[in-house]
């Protein structure tokens, strides 16, 4: 039987990339002989919407053209749902795509798992009534983001770099309770993540050798380090050759409280809300193509 899948296109996404990218992965799929609906977004809320009617129509499939706020908004629906999900990046981040395994930069071999049909369970953390499908980022790396989704130039990932420059000058290390599985460690750090995936900001393994099918969140603490230390650290993240500094300590749960007022959480390169957050883990709650 043939099957039917929904292609869900943020026009948007990558300032027009996702527009731009739709009809090749349109034709990919329908040479690999299945059936297209394309509903085209013009609002964040849409995403969501669609992705509920799709699951209520019976689809095989749904195929989310867009960056990584929309496999965000995507997932709020998907997760849990059993519907089978492919990833066709489209963003400028394109973080979970990149954990996933899906090619960035080739919406054909993208579309082209789809087709394979091959799918697998993957995790989602949770937090403030949310899934994220990254990282919660809270300390330096938040304040770097919000100034990043502020900035319209330059295109692509580097603008986070500009960003990491223009918040250097002024940071200072922030002190945070950070609850890991019920057992408490109070310190002052540069900025503490959680991850089911490794990457964030395009690419920036910040919990590297994150499972992403393993049931468990990554975290990542950089202590404080100097300005200069942390700008030597940023290239490392690239590789995550990070985690051999002696600034940088990990550790892994199910459960983590990050406390430390007047620091604003982002996950999934948006704003999350104010700490505290608890985050858990939604073991396997996205089945996506792969
Ligand atoms: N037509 C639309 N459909 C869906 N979302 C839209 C639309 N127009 C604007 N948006 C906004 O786009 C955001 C998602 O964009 P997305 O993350 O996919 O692309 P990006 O920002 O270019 O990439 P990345 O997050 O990887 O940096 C949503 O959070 C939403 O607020």
């Amino acid at each position: 039987m043939t099957r039917k899948i929904a292609l869900v296109v943020n026009p948007t996404s990558g300032r027009g990339l996702g527009a731009r990218v739709a009809p090749v992965v349109r034709a990919e799929l329908e040479a690999g002989g299945l059936t297209v609906d394309e509903y085209t977004t013009t609002c964040a809320e849409d995403v969501g919407r669609i992705s509920a009617e799709v699951i209520a129509s019976g689809a095989d499939g749904v195929a989310l053209v867009g960056g990584d706020g929309t496999i965000h908004l995507g997932a709020q629906v998907l997760a849990r749902s059993g519907m089978p999900f492919g990833v066709i990046p489209a963003g400028t981040g394109n973080d979970f795509a990149r954990g996933i395994g899906v090619p960035l930069k080739d919406p054909k071999a993208a579309a082209a798992l789809i087709v394979r049909g091959q799918t697998r369970a993957v995790d989602l953390a949770t937090a403030k009534d949310e899934y994220i499908t990254t990282v919660v980022a809270g300390g330096f790396d938040s304040l770097v983001n919000k100034r990043a989704n502020a900035m319209t130039w330059p295109k692509g990932n580097a603008r986070y770099t500009l960003a990491t420059f223009a918040e250097l000058r002024t940071f200072t290390p922030i002190s945070y309770i950070v609850t890991v599985d019920g057992e408490v460690l109070e310190t002052d750090a540069m900025l503490v993540a959680v991850g089911t995936g490794p990457t964030y900001g395009g690419g920036l393994q910040i919990c590297a050798g994150a499972g992403i099918d393993d049931g468990l969140l990554d975290v990542t603490i950089i202590k404080p380090v100097s300005r200069l230390t942390l700008l030597q650290m940023f290239p490392k993240l690239s590789k995550g050759s990070h985690l051999g500094h002696p600034a940088v300590h990990t550790l892994r749960g199910r459960s983590i409280r990050l406390e430390s007022p007047g620091v604003t959480a982002y996950a999934d390169g948006e704003i999350l809300g104010p700490l505290p957050v608890d985050i858990g883990v939604a073991p396997g709650a996205l089945t996506v193509f792969a």
